[in-house]
Formats: C-alpha cells, sequence, structure tokens
C-alpha cells in the first residue's frame, strides 16, 4: 500500500450502547486524506453519536479509533484535538464575552502551544505581532474581516458559524470535523462556507468528515458518502451509487423533508 492510500482515520467495529439502546452499532470505515465524506441519515441514526466517538467526547462500549493507524479509543477529547482532530462544535466553543478576533487569537496560540515548550510560546509570540496577522488571515478566510473588533455575543447566528470555521481553521488539524456546518444560515453566507471548505480540502490535503442533512450541500461537496441507519452502516461509496442505492431510497432519501 502506497503512503498516499493510507487511511487517515479509521474506525473498527465501533459502538456505543445507552442502557439498551444501541445508538452506533459496529461501525467500520477508513477515512482518506483529501477526500470529503458526507455522513447522512435519517433523524436518530447515530451521525452526532458517531462523531462524538470519534471526537472523544463519548467513550466507546466496544472497538477501536485508529488516527494514523494509532489506537486513540482510549484519549479523552483535548488529546485528540492536540493530536489533529479538529471539530467544529455548533457554537459551543465560542467566547461570547469575547470579540471575533479574540476568539480566533485563541485558537491560533493554542495550536502554537501544542508540541511547544513555554519558553518557545513566549519567544514566539513576543511581539503578538504574529498571532494578530494570522488571526486576521483566518478571519479573512471566512469574509469576516470587518467583525474582527465585534463581541461575539453580537453576531448573527451565521456569523457565529462562519466564525467557528475560522476557529477549526487556525487549529489546522489534520482531521476536519463539521456537524451541519450551513444549519441557520442565510441564503447568501451558504455558499461562503461551502467554498471555504472545498478549498480547504484542496489545499492541505485533508481528510474532512461531514454530517449534513442537505441535500443539495451533500451533492455540492461529497467525495464519498456513509449512510448511518439505526446505528449500522449500511451504505458506503462514491455519491452516485450511494444516492441510487435502494436501501438510502428507502431508509432516507425516500421521505419528502430530506428530498
Ligand atoms: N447521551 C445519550 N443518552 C441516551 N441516548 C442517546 C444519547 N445520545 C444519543 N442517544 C440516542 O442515540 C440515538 C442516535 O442519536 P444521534 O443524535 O446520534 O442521531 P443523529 O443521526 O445525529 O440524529 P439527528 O439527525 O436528529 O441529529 C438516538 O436514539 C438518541 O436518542
Amino acid at each position: 500500500m502506497t503512503p498516499a492510500a493510507m487511511p487517515s482515520l479509521s474506525t473498527r467495529e465501533l459502538s456505543i450502547r445507552f442502557g439498551g439502546h444501541v445508538a452506533v452499532d459496529q461501525v467500520s470505515a477508513d477515512f482518506y486524506p483529501g477526500t470529503l465524506t458526507v455522513i447522512v441519515g435519517p433523524n436518530g441514526a447515530g451521525k452526532t453519536t458517531y462523531f462524538n466517538l470519534i471526537s472523544g467526547q463519548l467513550p466507546a462500549s466496544s472497538g477501536t479509533v485508529l488516527l494514523d493507524g494509532a489506537d486513540i479509543t482510549r484519549h479523552g477529547a483535548a488529546r485528540r484535538t492536540a493530536l489533529g482532530i479538529g471539530r467544529a462544535f455548533q457554537l459551543t466553543n465560542l467566547f461570547p464575552h469575547l470579540t471575533v478576533a479574540e476568539n480566533v487569537r485563541l485558537a491560533v496560540q493554542s495550536r502554537a502551544g501544542a508540541g511547544m515548550n513555554m519558553r518557545s510560546m513566549l519567544t514566539r509570540w513576543s511581539s503578538h505581532t504574529d498571532l494578530i496577522v494570522r488571526a486576521d488571515y483566518y478571519l479573512e478566510r471566512v469574509s469576516m474581516a470587518s467583525r474582527r473588533d465585534t463581541r461575539v455575543m453580537a453576531l448573527s447566528h451565521g456569523d457565529k458559524r462562519k466564525l467557528e470555521v475560522a476557529i477549526l481553521l487556525a487549529l489546522e488539524p489534520a482531521v476536519m470535523m463539521f456537524d451541519e456546518p450551513t444549519a441557520g444560515m442565510s441564503v447568501d453566507e451558504v455558499p461562503v462556507v461551502l467554498d471555504l471548505i472545498h478549498q480547504v480540502k484542496a489545499e492541505r490535503n485533508r481528510t474532512i468528515l461531514l454530517v449534513e442533512h442537505k441535500m443539495d450541500v451533500v451533492r455540492s461537496l461529497a467525495d464519498r458518502i456513509i449512510v448511518l441507519h439505526n446505528g449500522s452502516l449500511v451504505a458506503d461509496g462514491n455519491p452516485a451509487e450511494v444516492m441510487a442505492s435502494p436501501i438510502v431510497q428507502q431508509a432516507y432519501l425516500g421521505t419528502p423533508e430530506h428530498a
């Protein structure tokens, strides 16, 4: 196997039970650099729970999570973030009383801190110029430079979601996870975020995982689609194949609310 064909992230028979309910049931999948995989499925299928098992928010009942071939199943969320699994958290990781720029600076600093000792951090950021320039770069990428001094609590929902993407970019993770990144955005904000996700994938050969309900977003971004249903993986392949498969039509695409 060539290095390019090595998965950066894998799950092996990954499961979690809540009491008697198996929310994620023996899901095995490989995720490759430069590939954007969209995870779809009906409400309650286990998509968010699967994300939580990968990012470390929930402990697996059984099975394995591998990052670059190393077993990270027992690592907590913070350690997984430091190792390169970044996730946009539906606004829960924003500091509402800080400004937009301060929120991104914290992410840049936290990234710089990974693998550095205090002395190198202090030396590196002693003037703060680098820090400010880097934070502004990420804000420009999400078209939010003009809001840099606005407190987060005063932002629109769409701007908060864009800021979340800027923070994720600033963490520079090898694996990026997005949970419905355009949810609640206005029609004109959606393309900004979709273009950005396209660009990010192409630039850095990143592994991107995305949970999405909107089929137009799925079609515009997916290199590959995984379908979960009742916690199990029921389809995995290229978008055309998966969308056409009878099990997907029946389990998911056939329902008018998702068509
Ligand atoms: N902490 C928990 N305790 C008990 N049950 C849970 C917990 N988290 C999730 N579940 C259950 O696990 C199942 C999968 O939920 P999950 O939120 O992962 O589905 P989903 O596919 O993300 O749904 P949606 O599209 O509605 O967000 C559901 O039956 C849910 O009620």
